[in-house]
């Protein structure tokens, strides 16, 4: 495909990341990247207790993972076989329903937020979800005083998806607390399609921006930074 089918951020950074076999990304991108997107997204079908807690959280003003996004924490919980989820950023329970539908039957999701009302409303989902409550701790607090208690290497997954300004210090914690082979998800890694364009330095881009940097120079990790959703950064822990 030619040049003129490529997206703006990638013609912007294409000279650099050029290769003697040409750019390896050149076969795919064309101006329907955007329809795959959305194919990807609408891959899988929502059943009602999913669409129903994505109610209580529009209702609440906060915004949950997108179906691609909670699709793959399903898989990735359920590849790390995670039993010890810790979940940042509890929301109205969309993704912890993706994250405990991916975990066995005896796994237990630890869910922090610092809003009372959206675990109340996380809670409702688990209930429609018949899932028993032992397999969920709701800790409300902010997350960066409620991690500094947790095990270190006690957890097979971190989920991150609360405030950006928190990302890095969550980042560091999830380090220390998964186990060798454990998994660290990041949402919103791409934060709007403005961490792909340089010309955007606003706080919470260059925050974002800035945690990919910290997880890619970290030798602790084995990244890899996924288009799903509004962007998923994984990582396994060595
Ligand atoms: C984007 S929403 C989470 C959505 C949820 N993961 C889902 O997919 O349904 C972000 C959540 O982070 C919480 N939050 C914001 N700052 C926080 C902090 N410092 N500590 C803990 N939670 C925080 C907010 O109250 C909000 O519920």
């Amino acid at each position: 495909m030619g040049g003129d089918t490529l997206a703006p951020a990638c013609q912007a950074v294409r000279p650099a990341r050029r290769r003697r076999t040409g750019d390896p990304w050149e076969v795919v991108i064309s101006t329907d990247k955007a329809q795959s997107w959305v194919y990807c997204e609408e891959f899988l079908t929502e059943d009602d207790v999913l669409l129903d807690a994505r109610e209580r959280a529009s209702h609440l003003g906060c915004t949950p993972v997108l179906p691609g996004t909670g699709a793959a924490l399903s898989v990735l919980a359920a590849a790390a076989q995670a039993r010890a989820v810790v979940e940042i950023g509890t929301g109205a329970g969309v993704s912890s329903l993706y994250l405990l539908r991916g975990m066995p039957a005896d796994g237990v999701l630890t869910t922090i937020d610092v809003e009372l009302e959206h675990q109340r409303a996380a809670k409702e989902a688990f209930v429609a979800e018949r899932v028993r409550p032992t397999r969920t701790r709701a800790i409300s607090g902010r997350a960066l005083d409620v991690l500094p208690r947790l095990t270190d290497g006690g957890y097979d997954m971190v989920f991150v998806d609360a405030d950006a300004d928190g990302y890095p210090g969550y980042v560091e914690e999830a380090v220390r607390l998964l186990r060798p082979g454990g998994v660290l998800a990041v949402d919103d890694a791409l934060w709007h399609d403005r961490v792909a364009d340089p010309a955007r330095r606003d706080e919470a881009t260059t925050t974002i921006r800035d945690v990919g940097r910290q997880v890619r120079a970290d030798d602790r990790l084995i990244p890899a930074l996924l288009p799903t959703g509004d962007g998923l950064l994984v990582a396994a822990r060595r």
